[in-house]
């Protein structure tokens, strides 16, 4: 029996409202790149990744004049939430594939964690797991306004959920579907299938991976794009000096 599909899904919609910047964050370019072209090549390059899906805001005047459509993605369009663009997104998977569901404004994502996190396709005690790091800072609750602290919380087991998430597509959608339906507040995938009572597992992954959100995030993301790149053309500078070893 082949392996089923993984389809990576890339909500890529929103307007980027707290970046205040002059066009949807997504389109600001780091490295000479935008950060949606950053997110797709990161998905694209990895091996076990079979397809990308990207959703995109209806009126998104962008990404036609960034070339994006000559990749070899399929273009769905969002949804007004997160979780309906991603949903419109995982309409296009088939019932046998996994969607790997990752924002479009993570684009320092590894590759390495994206492998661990796909390994979990073959563990049966999860229904699947998401890409997460443990908070490292003392958190503090508010009082309901202003900015008196109420208390301290307990910070073990307090984990920063990041994506890519990973699920069986028929599971996610129906999760997603019920989860709406329901008018819960779905702010991740992993929401929806903790919801719908499912296992889902955490993969301790690269605090490296940020979501672009406000401008300060903007020097950090290059900054960690730079070492993935130089990292990655070590790798394959070491690489090519160990095969001309072996043939030497
Ligand atoms: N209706 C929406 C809202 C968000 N997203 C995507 O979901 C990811 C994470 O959302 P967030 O960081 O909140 O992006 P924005 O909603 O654009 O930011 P803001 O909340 O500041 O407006 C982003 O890649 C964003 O493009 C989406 O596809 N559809
Ligand atoms: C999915 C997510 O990135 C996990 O941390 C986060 O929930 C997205 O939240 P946002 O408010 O849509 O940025």
């Amino acid at each position: 029996m082949t392996s089923p599909r993984v389809v990576a899904v890339i909500p890529a919609a929103g307007v980027g409202s707290r970046m205040q910047a002059d066009r949807p964050k997504q389109y600001l370019t780091l490295n000479g790149k935008t950060i949606l072209e950053h997110t797709i090549d990161a998905l694209l390059a990895h091996p076990q990744i079979d397809d990308v899906v990207v959703a995109i805001s209806p009126g998104d005047a962008y990404f036609d004049s960034h070339k994006l459509r000559d990749k070899p993605i399929r273009v769905v369009e969002g949804g007004k939430e997160r979780a309906d663009s991603v949903l419109n997104g995982i309409m296009m998977l088939s019932e046998n594939d996994w969607a790997l569901v990752h924002d479009a404004a993570r684009p320092c994502v590894e590759d390495t964690d994206i492998t661990s996190l796909i390994a979990l396709m073959g563990n049966k005690d999860v229904a699947g797991g998401i890409l997460a790091t443990p908070v490292r800072d003392t958190m503090k609750r508010v009082a309901s306004s202003g900015n008196v602290i109420s208390h301290t919380e307990d910070r073990d087991g307090l984990w920063h959920a990041l994506t890519p998430q990973f699920f069986p597509a028929k599971l996610l959608k129906a999760a997603l579907l019920d989860g709406l339906a329901r008018g819960a507040n779905i702010t991740d995938e992993a929401s929806a299938m903790e919801l719908a009572g499912y296992k889902v597992a955490l993969v301790n992954a690269s605090p490296a991976n940020i979501k672009i959100t406000h401008p300060a995030d903007l020097p950090l993301a290059e900054f960690y794009l730079k070492q993935k790149f130089s990292a990655h053309s070590f790798t394959e500078k070491s690489d090519s000096a160990t095969n001309q070893k072996a043939q030497s």
